[in-house]
This record gives C-alpha cells, structure tokens and sequence, in this order.
C-alpha cells in the first residue's frame, strides 16, 4: 500500500530541500470539506527524527488559530521510513529564493511591498509569541509565500517549526542559523539560559537587512566576527556597512536588533515600520516617481511571471540547511547526508553576489564556522587594508563598503536526544510497502517522469526513487 495515494495524495514533483528531508508538491486524489485545496506540500522527514514529534505538536496547535501568517497544518503520518507532515501549499516559494533571484523590487522601488512583508512577519511573530511558542530559527527561508483567498494580496507565512520551544528561558545554545541567531542564543556566556521571544527579535532585524539589501550584517554574532565587534561598540557602524540604510530602517532596527535582549521590543518594532518613509537613501526620488505614478499592488508583482519566479523544482538547493550540532549528529549517526554538497554553496554565492560583493568562493568556508564575514575579505579583494576597530560615535569610517553577500551557513540545532517518538498519531497499521509515488502529470494530465538529478534535490528524493523501483 502506498501511503500517500492511500491518503489521497499524487506527488508531483519535489519542491525543496530542508535539513531533515524533501519537500514535495502534491495534490489531492479527491476532495472533501477536510481538505478544501487541489495542492499541497508535504515534507517527507527520514527517519529517525530529533524534530519531528516538536515540530508536529507546535504545527498542531497553531493551526488552531489558522493566522494567516503561520503555515496552516493539515495532518501527518508516517511509514516505515518517512514521516510526512502535510502543511498548506504555498506556490510562491520562499523569501530567500525571492531575495536571491532579484524577484522581489530592491527597497528602493518598492517600499511598501518591503513594509507589508515585514509587517506580516512582525504580526506571524506577535501571533506565535502570544501562545508562548518561539521559533528559534526565523530566517528568510522560513517565510513562505502565497496569495490572500481573493487573490490580491501576498501573504507571508511563517513556517519550519523543528526548532521552536515553549520555554521563555531557553539552554540550548548554538540553535538556529548562525547569521540569524541573537548573540546570547550563539553561545553561552553565564548559566542564565536566554530569551527565546528576544532572540525571536533580533532574527527578524536580521531579515529585514536580507529584505532591504540582500546582504547578511554578520556571519555570526560574536565579536570574533570584526562586523559585529564594531556593531557592539556602537551600532551606528551598520551605515558603514550598508552605507545607504536610512535613518527610518535604523530606527527599526534600534527596536530589534538591540545587543542588549531586554530591549528588544516587537511593538517598538512594528511602529518604527510603519513610521519608514525610506527604506534607503538612494531611493527617495525613485520612490516619489513610483509612488506618484502607481499604487502598491502585490498581485501585480505576483503575476508578473517577468519578476517573479515561483518554487521551481530546478532551482538550487537550500543554502541554510539547519543541522543538529555536529557532535550530537555525529554520535547519534544523523549526519545528514546533504552536509556534504554544500560546497556548491561558494559557486553559487559567486553567481548570485552582487558586483560590488566580492565574495569569491574560497572565501566562504561553509564546513567551518570560523569564517569571518566577508568584510575582509572584501576587503582583500579591493586592495585596501582591514580597517581598525571604529572609534565610537563615528558615524561613517574610512572603509565605507557593502556588507557580505547574503550568504547562509550551516543552521546548528539544539540537541534533542531526549526526545522520544509516540506514534499514536500516527499509522501504524499502514507501514509497509508504503511509497512515494513518482510519476507526475502536467496540467494536461499527460504523465512526466521526476528525475531527481534534474532537480538538484540529492539524496532523499533518490531514495524515494529507488524505494519506488523496488516496490
Ligand atoms: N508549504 C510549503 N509550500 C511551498 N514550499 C515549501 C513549503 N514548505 C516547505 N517548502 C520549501 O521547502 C523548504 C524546506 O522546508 P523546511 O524549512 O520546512 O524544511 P527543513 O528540513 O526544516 O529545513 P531547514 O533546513 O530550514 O531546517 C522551504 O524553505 C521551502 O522552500
């Protein structure tokens, strides 16, 4: 029995590549009130699995509320060698691959299309902290995006909740993505734990950097990275890094990105947001002349198939996998087998780096978190020397250049060895024989055959296939 036709399910074709397994469009064999959509995603997680019973549970109960920005749950169910967690298809992709690909207008030309995304992320956040659950691993990747039901509007929707807790102290340190975590998360400094809704905080004042110049401030928050050094000492040394941020972002990010967590505000945030006239100084009269002759209309953008790319199954592979700590997979034999092509991240990095971003591929040592980020790189590249440290209060140094590309590490995930899988949600009558079907069929119903190579989707998906074969 092939449990996803079994549940009504006909794979289509694999939409993306997480840490912990592959991401696949399917639609439904038939409808019923349950399931109102013709598609949906479903993540195929190998077992055995250190987040899936978390993930599940905290996915459960925020479908509860369906708010509109957290992915909605449709149901799970496992087989022998997979569990699948059915979610909420989302047909645009996600926000890294919009960043990446140009998709999204620069904040310069569209400044509101940058507000209303990040607003959307400000109330997701709000929504999820309310019921006492933090996510831990915000990243653009986790952002999804689709339409509103009267199809006008784009919608941001958070989703990837492996990482998320429910404690407001948390000791798992290393969790998350290292450009994204908050300082306190990256490592410990005393035994007082951290604050999972802060480091919530400062995560999306990262994001909003990636949104505005698509560019990471730090490749991880300590002051062994020289960028953020700088930023500790005085946080005015980001209109170095990104010399056309405006006084309006710094005044979010003053909200978010606080070094100090307690001051972080998630409500400070959302009205400096929406006090932003510019995102940029390079933009103001772009933005006039934009602003003068059309108004804001996502569906616009969204079906402008010139701007934007949707989830295609030929795109690259995720470049923020999000991995257990290393010694903790290693012992628990979970490496995933997808740590090792992430060296085809430096090749990429290079093609998607910007001119000005002279990020070359030996730069970026993805297997090592002691890389520094970029800015020497940079540096290097542009025959002037590494600067010293910035004095305080000096609003523009000397080595005025862009930040690093945004270029995304490896994610460390807490160890949750402790963690033990129940299954009675699950079913446990239907395990064997199960398989993913790999056959799909174009809008016109004529059948295609999924060759995972095509699609740069490694090892899971040729698993799936092989298992198919064999069946
Ligand atoms: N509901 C969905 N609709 C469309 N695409 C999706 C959906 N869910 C996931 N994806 C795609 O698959 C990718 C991986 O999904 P997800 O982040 O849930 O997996 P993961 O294994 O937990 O990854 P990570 O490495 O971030 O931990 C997403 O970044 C997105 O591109």
């Amino acid at each position: 029995m092939k449990i996803l036709q079994k549940k009504g399910y006909k794979v289509e074709r694999p939409l993306n590549k997480g840490s912990y397994g592959t991401v696949v469009l399917a639609h439904r064999l038939f409808r019923t009130t349950r399931y109102k959509d013709s598609k949906y995603a479903i993540k195929c997680i190998k077992k055995p699995s250190p987040i899936f019973l978390d993930e599940v549970n905290i996915l459960r109960e925020l479908s509860r509320y369906r708010h509109r920005n957290i992915i909605h749950f449709v149901e799970s169910f496992e087989d022998h060698v997979y569990y699948y967690v059915v979610l909420e298809y989302c047909p645009f992709g996600d926000l890294y691959e919009c960043i990446l690909n140009d998709d999204f207008p620069n904040a310069k030309n569209q400044p509101e299309m940058i507000k209303d995304i990040f607003l959307q992320v400000v109330d997701g956040v709000s929504h999820m902290h309310s019921l006492g659950i933090y996510h831990r691993d915000l990243k653009p990747e986790n952002f999804l995006l689709s339409l509103s039901d009267d199809g006008n509007d784009l919608v941001v929707k958070i989703s990837d909740f492996g990482l998320a807790c429910r404690d407001t102290t948390s000791h798992e340190y290393g969790t998350g993505s290292d450009r994204y975590m908050a300082p306190e998360q990256f490592e410990e400094v005393d035994d007082m734990g951290y604050s999972p809704r802060a480091a919530d905080i400062w995560a999306i004042g990262i994001c909003l950097l990636n949104l505005i110049f698509a560019r990471n401030p730090f490749a991880y928050p300590n002051e062994r990275d020289p960028i953020f050094a700088d930023y500790v000492l005085d946080p005015m040394t980001l209109f170095d890094v990104f010399p056309t941020l405006s006084q309006d972002t710094y005044e979010v990010l003053r909200a978010c990105l606080c070094v100090t967590p307690e001051k972080r505000s998630l409500e400070k945030t959302r009205e400096a947001v929406i006090a932003v006239n510019n995102w940029t100084t390079d933009g103001e009269e772009l933005e006039t002349i934009v602003n003068e002759d059309e108004d804001f209309c996502p569906s616009n953008f969204l079906f402008d198939e010139n701007i934007i790319r949707c989830t295609q199954s030929d795109r690259e592979p995720l470049r923020t996998p999000s991995l257990l700590t290393p010694a903790a997979t290693m012992q628990r034999g979970l490496l995933p087998s997808k740590l090792q092509p992430l060296s085809d991240l430096d090749e990429n990095v290079s093609v998607v780096s910007s001119p000005q971003s002279p990020i070359s591929p030996a730069a970026v040592n993805t297997s090592d978190r002691s890389y520094d980020s970029g800015l020497g790189e940079s540096l290097k590249n542009m025959h002037i020397s590494k600067p010293t440290p910035m004095p305080v209060n000096t609003k523009r140094s000397p080595y005025s250049c862009s930040a690093p590309a945004i270029v995304f590490p490896n994610s460390i995930k807490g160890n949750k060895d402790h963690l033990k899988f129940g299954r009675s949600w699950c079913d446990m009558d239907e395990e064997e024989e199960d398989n993913l079907s790999i056959g799909s069929h174009d809008d016109f119903g004529a059948a295609d055959e999924i060759n995972a190579k095509d699609f740069g989707l490694a090892d899971d998906w040729n698993v799936l296939s092989q298992w198919n074969d064999n069946a």
